[in-house]
C-alpha cells in the first residue's frame, strides 16, 4: 500500500468544485483533501487529494473516467509519498514527544525527562504509536485530561499498537486496562514496551479483532475507552462499543481527519453518547465523548 497525492493548479471554484467530486468518488472517509492558493492575484489554487492506494493505476483510470465528462483538459499531476520506515527513524533518534505531561521518548533521549513528567519510552518499530503522530499525541493529551477530571476505574486500549495508550492510562492511574489488537506482532511489541516501562501487571493484552474476545465480558464494562483506529471502522462499531461502556463513561477517539468529524460525532451521538471535546493536532482530530450532557 503507497500514499499518494494527487493535485491539480485551477481557479479556487473550480478547486473546490473538483475536490468535491474526488470526495464523492473516493469517499469522505479514505481521502484527506487541501486546497493551497499558489498565486492570489492570479485566482491560481492547487487542490490535492491524499490517498491510501493498493493499486495506483485502478485509481488513475477511475479519475480518468470521472473527470473525463466536465473537466477533459485539466491535467491532473500526482507523486508517491516517500514511505516513512521507522526503524531507520529510530536509529536517525526520532525526537521526544510532548503531550500533556507526557513524553514518549526513546532510549537515546533519557536524559531530556524532566521531574514532573510522565515518561513513557517507545522504540519505533514494528507497531504504530511512537507518539509522534498527531492521533497518538492527541489521544495521550485528552487521556490525561479525562483521567484527572472523570472517575475512572478501569480502560479499554482498542488498537493498541505499541501500547503507549495502555501505558499512559497506567501511568496515569493503577487500575485495570484492556489493551487489545488485531495485529498479534503488535501485541506482543505492546507486551514488551509494558515491560520495559516497569509495568508487569495491570494491563491484559489480548488478539483481537473489533469487540470478538471474551476478554471484554472479562474486563468490562468500561469507564474509559479509547480507539485510535481509523474514521470508518470507527463509525461501524459506534452501537457496540458504547454497549461496552460502563454509564457515565467515556470514550476517545482519533485516527479522524478534521474533514471526517462531523460524521464521527454523529455516529456516536446517535448511539446515545454526548460530545465533549475536541483536540486538534496536524489535521488530525481526537475526540472525547461520554454519557450525559456534553457541549458543543
Ligand atoms: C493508528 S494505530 C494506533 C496505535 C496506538 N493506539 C496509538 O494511538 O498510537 C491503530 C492500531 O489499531 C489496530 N486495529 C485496526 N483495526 C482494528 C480492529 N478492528 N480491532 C482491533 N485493532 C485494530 C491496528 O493494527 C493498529 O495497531
Amino acid at each position: 500500500m503507497s500514499e499518494i497525492r494527487l493535485f491539480v493548479t485551477t481557479t479556487e471554484a473550480l478547486a473546490t468544485e473538483i475536490l468535491d467530486l474526488m470526495t464523492v468518488c473516493f469517499g469522505e472517509e479514505d481521502v484527506a483533501i487541501a486546497t493551497t492558493e499558489v498565486d492570489e492575484k492570479n485566482d491560481v489554487w492547487e487542490a490535492s487529494v491524499y490517498m491510501m492506494v493498493e493499486e495506483e493505476a485502478e485509481i488513475l483510470a477511475r479519475l480518468e473516467e470521472l473527470f473525463s465528462a466536465d473537466f477533459a483538459d485539466l491535467v491532473i499531476d500526482r507523486e508517491v509519498l516517500p514511505q516513512i520506515d521507522w526503524i531507520a527513524k529510530s536509529l536517525e533518534g526520532l525526537k521526544p514527544v510532548r503531550a500533556g505531561r507526557f513524553i514518549v521518548h526513546g532510549a537515546h533521549d533519557r536524559d531530556k525527562v524532566r521531574v514532573n513528567d510522565l515518561a513513557i519510552e517507545i522504540e519505533a518499530g514494528q507497531a504504530f504509536g511512537t507518539g509522534h503522530h498527531g492521533t497518538t499525541a492527541g489521544c495521550l493529551e485528552m487521556i490525561g485530561e479525562v483521567v484527572r477530571s472523570r472517575p475512572v476505574r478501569n480502560a479499554l486500549d482498542l488498537g493498541t499498537g505499541s501500547g503507549v495508550l495502555a501505558i499512559a492510562v497506567r501511568k496515569l492511574k493503577r487500575i485495570p486496562v484492556l489493551a487489545t489488537d488485531i495485529d498479534p506482532i503488535a501485541v506482543k511489541v505492546a507486551e514488551g514496551n509494558a515491560r520495559s516501562n516497569g509495568i508487569v501487571e495491570g494491563i491484559g493484552f489480548r488478539v483481537a479483532p473489533g469487540f470478538h474476545s471474551t476478554a471484554f465480558a472479562e474486563y468490562g464494562p468500561f469507564d474509559l475507552i479509547i480507539a485510535n483506529i481509523l474514521a470508518r471502522p470507527l463509525m461501524k462499531m459506534a452501537p457496540q462499543l458504547v454497549t461496552h461502556l460502563a454509564p457515565g463513561g467515556s470514550v476517545i477517539l482519533s485516527g479522524i481527519l478534521a474533514s471526517q468529524r462531523w460524521k464521527v460525532i454523529a455516529a456516536y451521538k446517535g448511539a446515545g453518547l454526548a460530545h465533549v471535546r475536541t483536540i486538534w493536532r496536524n489535521g488530525w482530530v481526537t475526540i472525547h465523548l461520554r454519557h450525559g450532557r456534553g457541549v458543543l
